[in-house]
């Protein structure tokens, strides 16, 4: 649910596909908002980039990173703390077999919560698709950004807050309200946050990208995105279409297992039906041939 990150300082000059003078604009201006107290919010389509792009600027902080992802279960308790502990004991008399003592003891122990951690420390948080937590938990992000003051409801301490450390930064990401699982933002959350459209990033990126996570020569990585982005436009609703990881994959599966990218190759051509064809199968209303019209797309490679 939470990870804390072990923070490594990037390289000058080494950052992949963050040297396009667009990442680099975007990266400058995002660590600008954090330094100023606050937060940056990255939204947009699934795989197009925002956990690695927010991951990297926390990097850049030089600050522990911790990372929290969003979901239904997560409470108060994990992100603010809670006293736990319980001991039972139980003797039996030597002497008199039937006489049996069992003593009960609540002890009580504070265990911190990871955002009550990281507010008191001065971390960077990264809180990975924040609306799939349910709103009234997402609350508390209110007075922490607005106050800087971190409530401690529940928490049954005879403090009623702690002070947020000047160095605590917080990045949001978020996919957009019609994926399944997403609750509506509050109003007066997104008002506190620099929010930032993310969407697929151009050719040459998705290129670096898939270069940087796998072993495939550049113009083979150029010709799958290509045929991705071809292969993209039989989807209606281009927001729902592939992402980044679907070129990922090919270039991987492809390269660890021979296979030519070669539109007219029956290897190449189910790897591509395979990696593809569900996600566009959403994306149309019309399905009737979509195989063929995937596979017609490929052929032209
Ligand atoms: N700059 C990058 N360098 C290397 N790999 C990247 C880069 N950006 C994205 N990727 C890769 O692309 C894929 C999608 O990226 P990421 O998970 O950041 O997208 P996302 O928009 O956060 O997706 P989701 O909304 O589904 O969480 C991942 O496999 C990630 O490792």
């Amino acid at each position: 649910m939470t990870r804390l990150i072990k923070t490594k300082s990037v390289p000058e000059g080494k950052e992949g596909v963050y040297d396009h003078p667009f990442f680099q604009g975007l990266i400058r201006r995002s660590l600008r908002y954090l330094s100023s107290g606050y937060p940056v919010h990255f939204t947009g389509p699934s795989g197009v980039g925002k956990t690695t792009l927010a991951l990297h600027i926390a990097n850049k902080r030089q600050r522990p990173v911790l990372m929290i992802s969003g979901n239904e279960d997560l409470s108060n308790d994990d992100l603010i703390g809670a006293y736990k502990g319980y001991s039972r004991k139980k003797s039996d008399d030597n002497f008199i077999r039937t006489v049996r003592k069992i003593e009960e003891e609540v002890t009580e122990s504070w265990v911190e919560g990871r955002l009550y951690e990281a507010v008191k420390n001065g971390y960077t948080v990264v809180y990975d698709e924040f609306t799939r937590s349910r709103p009234d938990t997402n609350n508390l992000f209110l007075s922490v950004i607005e106050e800087k003051l971190l409530p401690l409801y529940g928490a049954k301490s005879k403090d009623s807050h702690i002070k947020v450390h000047p160095d605590f930064s917080l990045i949001f990401t978020s996919n957009p309200t019609e994926y399944v699982g997403i609750y509506e933002t509050q109003d007066a959350l997104l008002d506190r946050m620099i929010t930032i459209p993310f969407q697929m990033m151009g050719k040459e990126a998705q290129v670096a990208v898939v270069r940087e996570r796998t072993l495939i020569e550049s113009s083979k990585a150029e010709k799958i995105v290509g045929l991705l982005e071809k292969v993209n436009e039989l989807c209606e609703d281009t927001q729902d279409g592939l992402s980044l990881r679907a070129s990922i994959m090919i270039a991987d599966i492809a390269e660890k297992y021979e296979i030519p990218i070669d539109g007219n190759n029956e290897d190449f051509q189910n790897l591509l039906l395979d990696t593809t064809f569900f996600t566009l199968n959403l994306c149309n209303e019309d399905t009737e041939d979509l195989r063929e019209r995937i596979l017609g797309v490929c052929r032209n490679v």
